[in-house]
């Protein structure tokens, strides 16, 4: 195999100034019995056309190359081909063959490839359900393969293409050109590791961090990894950072790409995404040099997330992309408002004595601050006996633990009811914990319908300070839906809000701080892609609940 630093998408970077190559042949019209038509994309070993076969008339994508390139890579694929025959998104090789100063191989003519399509939408990220589909069919590809004993080692946007109509939902991996057995066949054994030296062989943008930075031998893990960085690329605004300066020219911009690659952590690549993703990446990096992964896991994982986030689930890649279906959480804009009244019966029956007490009569209220005052402290105490007897009622629960059989959504909708009848800042601490405790029960973390209700109601009774002194206040409270408050809110949300919040949660100083700090938490969650709480979410979380049980 070629052991060379070239690399697709990027030409090799050249220290010397001796870039010029030999006068180039034309490449002639006819090669084997195809006529070449249009060029379809050429790449650093050669270039491949539509070519139409001269007696049949089937056109097929020709992949030319001179014989004596330095990195003949049609002369490894024509031996590789033949194993991945049949196998799903799999191109099939219909005839290779020299002809005079060229290599060719004849495959099927495929569509457009990730990186053409993404570029072409002229987007800044890519929606999550397009992810999840092409993340379940690359891990598919990546198991075909790796079934087939094959290592692919270039996995990037531009070597994942879709198939013409009708197969254009299905994802097709080609160039194979630095593609290798790692199972022995006379052995059957799995290529040895080696702690040598060796040339990197792979892509300057998703090649793993060990085979690109510590030219380690690469193995299945290094291919999972790479797609998985392809995944992150897809989800990060303008893309991974060490792909925005472009290709690197000289060593010492490789030495600078490499080392941002090498030093970048999971939790910031993925700050913003849902968990999955980083959850992905530390495992395809955990996975010993030999060791089988878990294809059918995550394939599973990436369809879950993408239900969960109202797609459809299926790996069919759309594109352009259809917005989600259904059961999508809401966003923010719509307004959530309790399901139940605003004010309970029980607190109603205290808030309505408090009434009575204060005999109207013919004085005047307002000016009679004795009145007002023991109206309030009956209206005060009707309410604290009421949350007394709750209180009661909810330790014969298993503390704070949430209750097993009950579905997420109606243990969150239990959990904001509870939540909207909260007369101290402990009870709301206890609710902020049982919350955290509810979405980490499984592997979504997404903010859902009624995750955000719960923020909603914690916000309310936070923002509002009388709210434990007058329960009978049930003036509007402003919520996260309101456009008064959207339009206060920053056009952009940042992804790096959620880290911020989880640093300002410490000094906050009153339950007001601590609304603003929640609603901008539920703002920016709401409008990551996937609406996943991250790891630093939850720290966020378990900081309010901490500061409200000091602000006690
Ligand atoms: N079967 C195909 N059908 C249609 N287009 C194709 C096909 N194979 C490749 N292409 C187009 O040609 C481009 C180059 O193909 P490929 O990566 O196989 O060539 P390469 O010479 O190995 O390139 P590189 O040196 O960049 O790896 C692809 O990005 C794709 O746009």
């Amino acid at each position: 195999m070629p052991e060379s630093e070239h690399s697709s998408p990027t030409s090799a970077y050249s220290d010397s100034d001796d870039e010029t190559s030999p006068e180039q042949p034309a490449i002639p019209r006819y090669i084997a019995k195809y006529f070449l038509e249009e060029t379809l994309g050429s790449g650093y070993s050669g270039s491949i056309f539509r070519a139409k076969h001269i007696h049949n008339g089937s056109v097929v994508a020709l992949k030319v190359q001179r014989v004596d390139h330095e990195c003949p890579t049609n002369r490894y694929e024509r031996y590789l081909y033949p194993l991945l025959q049949g196998g799903k998104g799999m191109p099939t090789l219909y005839h290779s063959g020299v002809q005079g100063n060229w290599d060719y191989l004849a495959i099927d003519l495929l569509g457009p490839s990730l990186d053409g399509l993404f570029r072409k939408s002229g987007k800044d990220l890519m929606d999550l359900g397009s992810v999840c589909s092409i993340a379940m069919q690359v891990i598919a590809r990546l198991e075909t393969m790796h079934t087939r004993a094959v290592l692919h080692r270039d996995i990037q946007l531009g070597n994942c293409v879709i198939g013409l109509p009708p197969n254009d939902k299905v994802i097709y991996m080609i160039d194979f050109g630095f593609s290798k057995r790692y199972i022995d066949p006379l052995t059957n054994r799995h290529i040895p590791d080696s702690r040598e030296k060796r040339d990197f062989i792979g892509n300057y943008w998703f090649s793993s961090v060990n085979v690109h930075c510590r030219g380690r031998v690469p193995s299945r893990r290094d291919d999972l990894e790479a797609a998985g960085l392809m995944f992150i690329h897809l989800l990060t605004p303008r893309g991974l950072t060490w792909t925005r300066n472009g290709v690197p020219k000289t060593s010492s911009a490789h030495d600078r790409l490499i080392g941002e690659k090498q030093t970048a952590r999971p939790e910031d690549l993925c700050r913003g995404m849902p968990v999955e993703f980083e959850d992905f990446l530390r495992y395809t990096r955990k996975l010993r040099f030999e060791q089988c992964p878990d294809y059918a896991k995550w394939i599973q994982t990436f369809k879950d997330l993408a239900m969960e986030n109202g797609y459809s689930g299926k790996e069919d890649f759309i594109w352009p992309p259809k917005p989600p279906v259904a059961n999508a959480p809401k966003p923010f804009n719509t307004p959530l408002r309790a399901a139940r009244p605003a004010v309970p019966r029980e607190q109603m029956e205290g808030i309505l004595n408090g009434l009575t007490n204060l005999n109207l009569g013919a004085r005047p209220v307002l000016g009679d601050r004795t009145n007002v005052e023991e109206a309030t402290k009956k209206a005060k105490d009707a309410l604290i006996k009421s949350a007394e007897r709750e209180k009661r009622a909810e330790t014969e629960d298993a503390e704070s633990v949430p209750p097993i059989g009950k579905s997420k959504a109606v243990l969150l909708a239990d959990l904001s009811n509870k939540t909207s009848r909260a007369v101290d800042n402990a009870a709301l601490a206890k609710y902020v914990q049982e919350f955290v405790k509810i979405l980490q029960m499984n592997s979504s973390k997404t903010l859902t319908k009624e995750a955000s209700r719960f923020l909603d109601v914690l916000y309310k009774q936070l923002d509002d300070p009388s709210v434990f002194i007058q329960p009978q206040k049930v003036t509007r409270t402003r919520s996260f839906g309101d456009d008064a408050f959207n339009e206060r809110a920053p056009a952009h949300a940042k992804l790096g809000v959620v880290a911020r919040l989880r640093f300002d949660v410490k000094n906050a100083r009153t339950n007001k701080a601590l609304a603003v700090l929640v609603a901008d938490f539920a703002k920016v969650t709401n409008k990551c892609v996937g609406r996943s709480i991250t790891k630093d979410g939850f720290i966020f979380l378990e900081g309010v609940a901490q500061r409200l049980t000091a602000l006690h």
